[in-house]
């Protein structure tokens, strides 16, 4: 049995430009696990107002992180598919020495590279077995419920269906904890402590979580585990949720509102981590590096440092290998 690992996000525009990003909008929102509203309802408001407005207002954002993360970080094209082409790269040679059987490869929910080419190409190559690895440490509906969607197609399409598991979150695992903490700590070591850490998790519609979405759940254990790892009392540290969309309400509080609040409260500097991004993108650049700095500080807000994702970190290739090996364990069962 030969194995690949695959790790996915969610994806991103094929170019900075208003067709390309009109184009991943309209595969993204297109997606029912996205957006739960019946589709007699959204797809005209989908068509006649958000891919002929939307595109145009968010490619010149993307046209500001192209070739250049935080800080103007070396990245090729969009930062996204860069950190995951890279975190693959950097897997195959964490895995090398103990596991030299298993290849690693990268895939996107939505854009290039799609899933099921992965696959089939590998199929090819002669990989039976698939470890297919959504790098969302939270499981929602949204994000890792399409991955399982995308893995369903794959079985639907073929005779002799490949082996293939998927990893459902990771957000307990303690390394992942660890690692969280100690991009904290390299953080405060280089800048001091600020009076606040803000945990910013990307948000979904509160109603999906009534309906039974375990993500906020998973998000506020996350944020204890991290605020116990550093040994934060309950006014150092506060959970939100950003990027809301849409006229709906989302999971509260927001992070706009708060960093809002909290700068007309004169709060004299706060670092803002986003755990739920295993890599910097548009999300976490544009919206809460730059805009959110923009709306602490508007309203009086001292200092405000932003905290990047795990990204290429050495502690978090590591514990994408360990949660492989712990998956995979090398002694080979006789069944399946
Ligand atoms: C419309 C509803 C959306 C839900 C639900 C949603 C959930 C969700 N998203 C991420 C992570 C990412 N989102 C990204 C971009 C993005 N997300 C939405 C909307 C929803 N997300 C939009 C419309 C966009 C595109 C940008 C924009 O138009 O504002 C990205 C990629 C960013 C990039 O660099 O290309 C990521 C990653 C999570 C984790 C999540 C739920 C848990
Ligand atoms: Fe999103
Ligand atoms: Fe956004």
């Amino acid at each position: 049995m030969s194995t690949a690992v695959i790790l996915m996000n969610l994806g991103t525009p094929a170019e900075p430009t208003a067709p390309a990003v009109r184009k991943f909008l309209r595969d993204f929102l297109s997606d029912p696990r996205v957006v739960e509203i019946p589709r007699l309802v959204w797809l005209p408001i989908l068509h006649g107002i958000i891919l002929p407005l939307r595109p145009r207002k968010i490619a010149p954002a993307y046209a500001e992180i192209w070739n250049s993360g935080l800080d103007g970080a070396p990245v090729e094209g969009a930062p996204l598919l860069y950190y995951t082409r890279r975190q693959a790269e950097l897997l195959q040679e964490s895995l090398a020495e103990k596991r030299p059987d298993i290849r690693v490869d990268y895939a996107m929910t939505y854009g290039a590279p799609q899933l099921e080419d992965v696959v089939e190409r590998l199929q090819r190559e002669g990989f039976d077995s698939f470890m297919v690895f959504p790098l969302y440490p939270q499981y929602s509906a949204t994000t890792t419920g399409s991955i399982y969607d995308q893995v369903a197609r794959i079985y639907r399409s073929n005779r002799n269906i490949p082996n293939i598991s998927v990893v459902h979150n990771y957000y307990q695992h303690p390394l992942y904890v660890k690692a969280l903490a100690n991009s904290v700590r390299e953080h405060r070591q280089k800048h001091g402590v600020a009076d606040k850490l803000l945990l910013s998790f990307h948000g979904i519609p509160k109603a999906n979580v009534d309906k039974g979405d375990p993500y906020y759940q998973q998000c506020r254990e996350t944020a204890e585990h991290l605020a116990a790892e550093l040994g934060l009392e309950e006014d150092q540290w506060q959970l939100c949720f950003q990027s809301r969309f849409g006229k709906a309400e989302w999971l509260q509080p927001y992070t706009d509102k708060t960093l809002i609040e909290w700068g007309k409260k004169g709060v004299g500097s706060v670092d803002v981590i986003c755990p739920a991004f295993a890599a910097d993108c548009l999300e976490t650049i544009e919206e809460i590096a730059e805009e959110n700095r923009a709306n602490f500080i508007e309203a009086g807000g001292g200092e405000y440092r932003y905290i990047p994702t795990l990204n290429l970190r050495q502690d978090h290739i590591e514990m994408l290998a360990e949660i492989v090996e712990e998956k995979l364990p090398a002694a080979r069962k006789h069944t399946g």
